[in-house]
């Protein structure tokens, strides 16, 4: 089922799908291979041996107009280093490989070849957090009136610095790291209602420039209703694309895990890699990214910068899921977090200020503290390591905490019928007693509980600092009925900066654990999966280790 793109997306195509490609300056345009010397010089090591080998080297005008003055370039693995003639030892300008997203040649006036490169280095304000910005450098070649000679040595620099470009595999966790392909074909999904409703615009001014420059060919996909984009992955054609991008809030991408998880061919359908762009309000997936991407922490344009540059770089890697199964029979793959009570109700309650963007949780959250409520129910969970119980709750429980039928005995492994889904060996039937060795929590009375596989909650709640992509990790949080409006506020207050956990609040407890199980008492409060809401019921979960894939900058 295809999105209707409205006027603005659709543009002169007309259809409801649109292709949009590099333009003019495409580097993925064939180039014709020139021979060795053409490409520059082939120069030694830098002199002293203390730099990086030089790849190529030569002389071209720092402009692409005729009177450009003259200046030397040296390409190595990492930069291209820039110098005036007659200048200093060390380069003027050291451009970094590592920022740099494309780069294209092309033909210029009398005989003359230009090749360009665009980069996105990190750049800070003198107060605030660096954030990615553009810079564009473009160098003409005149080596002679071969108008052709001169464009073959502008396309081999633009090819060159395209492969050392590509970015460097991470060796240290095994195969699970790749890259996108270029030319490169990209699914957008773009949810036009998504935080203050901005997402169309902000895609065409910020993100879809930057992926013609990366050769990233995008055809957008614009949702109309709530599981819209869940619909239209199940029934995909995914060989047509390469990755699978989100450009929306996190409720979006919820929506994309499960309808892949509905197909039958879903165990290949996952290692489609997905990308996140934030256009929401909470952005919690994008914040979290760019957090591990070792980025400082930015919000709106600056965010979607960010993410967009790491979507250009094509680095992905994988992502673990938790499966979620509810009393009334559902099963649901998340990949955020599973809520309860507090936060679960501001996420929701505060849907109606969705036109103030990520403020609508700051208001939200005001509002939930004047009428803080408690939820009464059970809660346990299987802990990451064994042993390992950061609760005041006892361990190991003796007796089980329900009753009913005599303890699940798990499949051994390998034993799933292909194509099924993946079995949740970790858990028992909600009917049955969780097993003798998962933790029970003696409390029973809740302000809330949250399970968050990711660092971020939002933009600017660093809830899990520790949280990685796949960490094999459900990080539970769960705060006793009895903490003050105060020590609540605070709380909130310093999880913006990730050191809530520092304010040793007796109140809050958080564990890593694989699995967990919550059974309320009665139907009261609103839970939520991903940001989404869900009816209130007995749920447990599991985590599986590295389910999906996911662009990431690291
Ligand atoms: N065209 C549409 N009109 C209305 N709702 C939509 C449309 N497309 C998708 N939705 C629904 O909107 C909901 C919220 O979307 P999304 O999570 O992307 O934005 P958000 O709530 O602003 O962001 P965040 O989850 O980061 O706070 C999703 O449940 C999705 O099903």
């Amino acid at each position: 089922m295809n999105g209707a793109a409205p006027p603005a997306i659709a543009g002169r195509r007309g259809g409801r799908q649109q292709r949009a490609s590099g333009g003019r300056r495409s580097p993925a345009r064939p180039a014709p291979v020139p021979p060795p010397m053409a490409a520059g010089r082939r120069a030694p090591p830098e002199p002293g041996g203390g730099g990086a080998p030089v790849l190529l080297q030569g002389i071209f005008g720092a402009g692409p107009s005729p009177g450009a003055a003259p200046c030397s370039l040296a390409l190595t693995a990492r930069e291209l280093q820039v110098r005036r003639p007659g200048g200093s030892a060390g380069p003027d300008t050291a451009l970094r490989l590592a920022d740099c997203v494309g780069s294209a040649a092309f033909p210029a006036a009398a005989a003359a070849a230009c090749f360009s490169l665009v980069c996105y280095p990190l750049r800070g304000p003198r107060w605030g957090s660096p954030a990615r910005q553009r810079l564009e450098r473009t160098f003409r070649v005149c080596l002679g009136p071969d108008a052709e000679g001169n464009l073959r040595i502008a396309q081999a620099w633009s090819r060159r610095i395209r492969e050392l470009s590509v970015p460097a595999v991470p060796t240290q966790d095994g195969d699970s790291y790749g890259v996108l392909p270029r030319p490169c074909r990209a699914l957008v999904l773009l949810n036009p209602q998504s935080g203050a409703g901005r997402a169309i615009q902000d895609f065409q001014v910020v993100v879809q420039p930057m992926l013609a420059e990366a050769d990233i060919a995008t055809t957008v996909f614009v949702t109309e209703r709530p599981y819209h984009a869940q619909e239209k992955v199940r029934d995909e054609d995914l060989s047509q694309w390469d990755t699978l991008v989100i450009m929306s809030g996190d409720g979006l991408l919820y929506e994309v895990v499960n309808g892949l998880m509905e197909r039958s061919d879903w165990e290949d359908a996952m290692k489609k890699p997905l990308c996140i762009l934030p256009g929401g309000s909470g952005n919690a997936l994008a914040a979290s990214i760019n957090h591990y991407a070792g980025n400082d922490h930015v919000a709106k344009k600056k965010l979607l910068t960010n993410c967009t540059f790491i979507l250009c770089k094509g680095l992905h890697t994988q992502m673990d899921l938790v499966s979620l199964s509810t009393a009334s029979g559902k099963r649901l793959f998340s990949f955020l977090g599973f809520g309860w009570g507090f936060i679960s109700d501001v996420d929701i309650d505060s849907e109606k200020y969705r036109w103030l963007g990520n403020a609508r949780f700051t208001l939200g959250t005001l509002q939930c503290l004047a009428k803080l409520r408690v939820y009464q129910g059970r809660l346990s969970y299987l802990p990451a390591v064994p042993g390992q119980d950061t609760s005041s709750a006892p361990r190991d429980p003796p007796m089980p905490v329900t009753n009913g039928q005599p303890s699940h005995v798990p499949p051994p492994a390998g034993t799933d019928v292909p194509g099924s889904l993946p079995n949740d060996s970790l858990l028992v039937p909600l009917g049955q007693p969780v097993p003798a060795h998962w933790t029970v929590v003696p409390e029973e009375e809740f302000v809330s509980v949250y399970a968050i596989y990711q660092s971020h909650l939002g933009t600017n709640l660093l809830m899990a600092p520790a949280a990685r992509l796949h960490d094999d990790c459900i990080h539970l949080f769960y705060l006793k009925a009895g903490i003050s409006r105060v020590a609540l506020l605070k709380l909130f207050l310093a999880m913006a900066r990730g050191t809530h956990l520092e304010l040793n609040c007796p109140h809050l407890c958080y564990v890593c654990v694989r699995a967990f199980r919550l059974e309320p008492r009665a139907a009261t409060g609103i839970m939520t999966v991903d940001g989404e809401a869900l009816a209130c019921e007995p749920v447990q979960g599991q985590i599986h280790s590295r389910l999906c894939r996911i662009l990431s900058g690291s």
